[in-house]
């Protein structure tokens, strides 16, 4: 069966899912009842050809607009064996933040020259790893890091590539807890402060470092251009200070990632187009600097991973409040996706098993967590559910396993990718077991 992408239809809620003549939703050209028969619930599932066109065309962009470049896939948004292995296959870096994550993509068998790590505060045993597994690079985000870094290089008498993390003093357009390139932020170097001057000084110093360029990230879920293009032009100015006044030897500017999605009804562009706009805003900037473009990195995971992604829920019990709301709730919630209760995320969702069915009334859909803030989606024009119906929720790839907890000893869901009418299993359904796994009685 021939998959349609799910990223054509999410964005108009009164478009028709891509469903089979049965009325299931497919994913990937796989009935999601299906999927839900063999794997259970909850369930997340992604389109894997999705995610490989989408990284297809970051590369065809980069490639028409003719820049050097390297893409790499921001683990974080959805980090697992299988995925860092696509990414891998794809032709992506990976970008990873800690000892687990740089775990996962070496045992995914991601050559670590393809990897680089990032964090405001990685432990000395997450640096000593990184540096002795030969990673592709180190992002310095302070001054300890400088020190400790130095250190550790010292002691296993190795060289690393380094990147200096810059808080540019740019404001990005969105939850301010996503917002990462403001001045007041605990990421990176103050620009306006000098401190990104004094972070060269030291770094030059540190003989086994060799710093070959900056790096910035302004935020994510981001859809203006805007940001991005003042971030190019402070960040060529920092550049051309590191390579002429500093004498580094820079061939790489990092402008991160931050690509926004649409949730709902956002009106977001192509994402592809953001992607074009960030690398002609890069082109402008050092055009205006008369000097080329360098090799251009970015480093996102929310558009590769997000759209691609459905959370299948099994509807279990309903609460109608009349003239005050609906609630419908599923075996799921907060503890397989935080982002409502964090961000006040907006999702859309179907009735898998019945994706054709016009809507009702609105439903509020509640997860199953001793908590009333434990909701996915509130008041979306949706049938009347039914115990046993499977509830899909859209766009749900990004920042959901990823952030998954076990608060309350809820197990994980488990993960499938669906490809032409196949499904393959990628990460296994954690058990009751599994989660008191770690627990040491007392006798
Ligand atoms: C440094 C850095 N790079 C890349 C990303 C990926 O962002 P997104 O998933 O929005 O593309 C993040 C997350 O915001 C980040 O902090
Ligand atoms: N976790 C956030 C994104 C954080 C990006 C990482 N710097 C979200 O779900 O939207």
């Amino acid at each position: 069966m021939k998959s349609e992408h799910l990223l054509d239809v999410r964005p108009r809620v009164d478009a028709p899912f891509p469903r089979d003549e049965a009325g299931h939703l497919l994913i990937g050209g796989v009935s999601a009842v299906d999927l839900v028969a063999q794997f259970g619930t909850p369930l997340i599932a992604y389109d894997e050809g999705l995610i490989r066109d989408t990284i297809r065309a970051f590369h065809r962009v980069f490639q028409e607009e003719g820049v050097p470049y390297q893409i790499s896939y921001a683990s974080k948004a959805f980090c697992t064996v299988a995925m860092c292995q696509l990414a891998h296959e794809e032709d992506l870096g990976i970008d990873v933040v800690s000892g687990g994550e740089l775990y996962t993509a070496l045992a995914a068998g991601v050559p670590a020259s393809k990897l680089h790590m990032h964090g405001n505060n990685k432990t000395p045993e997450e640096l000593q790893y990184a540096v002795a597994s030969g990673i592709g690079a180190v992002i310095v985000d302070n001054f300890d890091e400088i020190d400790l870094l130095a250190d550790i290089l010292q002691e296993a008498g190795r060289t690393v590539d380094v990147l200096v993390r810059v808080a540019p003093g740019v404001e990005a357009h969105t939850h301010d807890y996503i917002s990462t390139g403001q001045q007041d932020s605990k990421f990176g170097f103050d620009l306006a402060s000098h401190q990104v001057a004094e972070a060269f000084s030291r770094l030059k110093e540190v003989e086994r470092a060799r710093v070959i360029g900056v790096h910035a990230h302004i935020g994510s879920q981001i859809f203006d251009v805007e940001g991005f293009r003042l971030l190019a032009h402070r960040m060529a100015s920092v550049y051309e200070d590191g390579l002429r006044r500093f004498g580094l030897p820079f061939s790489v500017l990092n402008l991160g990632g931050g690509f926004g999605i649409p949730y709902t009804d956002e009106d977001a562009p192509p994402v592809a187009d953001l992607v074009r706009g960030v690398i002609r805003a890069a082109k402008a900037a050092f055009a205006d600097r008369g000097m080329d473009v360098p090799v251009l990195w970015i480093e996102p995971g929310r558009s590769i991973v997000g759209p691609a992604g459905v959370t299948l829920y099994r509807v279990g019990s309903r609460k109608v409040i009349p003239g005050v709301r609906n609630y419908v709730a599923i075996d799921g919630g907060m503890t397989d996706n935080p982002r409502l209760a964090l961000y006040g995320a907006k999702y859309h969702a179907c009735y898998a098993n019945r994706a054709a069915d016009r809507p009702d009334r609105p439903w509020s859909v509640a997860g199953k967590c001793c908590e009333s803030g434990d909701m996915l989606i509130w008041d979306l024009p949706l049938p009347d559910p039914e115990p046993g119906d499977i509830l899909a929720v859209l766009a749900t790839g990004a920042y959901t396993y990823a952030m998954a907890s076990h608060y309350n000893r809820i197990p994980k869901p488990a993960v499938v990718f669906c490809r032409d009418g196949e499904a393959r299993l990628v990460a296994r359904r954690e058990t009751w077991a599994d989660v008191a796994r770690l627990d040491v009685p007392l006798r």
